[in-house]
């Protein structure tokens, strides 16, 4: 997969790694800090129009299922400080990341589960990618979240909050349920990906920027938390 769509408002970038192509020269300028989170749950819940909600700030006219995974950058200013969040938009499909789910894990400083709250499936499919993070010997303290997402289906939902709260608790994550559709749903997709942003940094005061994994990089230009703690 090769495209090159320029993008941005701020400052977001995309970009793609699927497996084969060539390394341009346009990664994040080198030393500014940068915190890469990654973006997992099943197919078609939502994670690239959630990611690309934040990084371009508005919903996806269409998406196609993600191959491999699709970065996304934002540079964003905390308490003064520039800070780049990089998310990794991954494959919910199994024979779309199997090749790269060494990629998703290495060097990760946060993790974004995601569900569909019309589609229980999604639901119960949380706790093979807790497995799939355990697996891959993630770090205890790298902060988790759990974001419900398409809200705004209001008459379609499978998934009650309370059950999602109890899921959430019993994991130590916070929960959010939002939706990538219509930002005045619940909670804000900007406001998660921000709460995130300020927990990374106040737990992360040395850390320097690392550019994506190098090799088959293409580029394509383009809250309220609830109520269980973040630790
Ligand atoms: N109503 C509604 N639809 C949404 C929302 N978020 C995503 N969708 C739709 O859900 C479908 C799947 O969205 P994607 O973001 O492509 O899903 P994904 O999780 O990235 O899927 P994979 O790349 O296959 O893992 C698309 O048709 C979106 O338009 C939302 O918040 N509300
Ligand atoms: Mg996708």
């Amino acid at each position: 997969m090769a495209a090159s769509v320029a993008a941005d408002v701020e400052s977001s970038l995309e970009l793609s790694l699927t497996g084969s192509g060539a390394l341009p020269g346009a990664l994040p300028p080198a030393r500014s800090r940068i915190f890469k989170i990654i973006v997992i749950g099943d197919s078609n819940v939502g994670k690239t129009c959630l990611t690309y909600r934040f990084c371009a700030g508005r919903f996806p006219q269409r998406t196609e299922a993600t191959i491999g995974v699709d970065f996304r950058e934002r540079a964003v200013t905390i308490d003064g400080e520039r800070i780049k969040i990089q998310l990794w938009d991954t494959a919910g499909q199994e024979r779309f990341r199997k090749s790269m789910v060494q990629h998703y894990y290495r060097n990760v400083h946060a993790v974004v589960f995601v569900y569909d709250m019309t589609n229980i499936a999604s639901f119960h499919s949380l706790p093979s990618w807790i497995e799939e993070c355990k697996q891959h010997l993630l770090a205890n303290d790298i902060p988790r979240i759990l974001v419900g997402n398409k809200c705004d289906l209001r008459s379609a939902i499978q998934v009650p909050t309370d059950l999602a709260q109890k899921f959430a608790d019993t994991h130590s994550m916070p929960l959010f349920e939002t939706s990538a559709k219509n930002p005045n749903d619940n909670d804000h997709v900007e406001a998660i990906f921000m709460t995130l942003a300020h927990k990374l940094k106040s737990h992360k005061p040395l850390m320097l920027s690392q550019p994506p994994d190098h090799g088959e990089i293409l580029i394509k230009p383009e809250p309220k938390p609830s109520t269980s703690c973040w630790c």
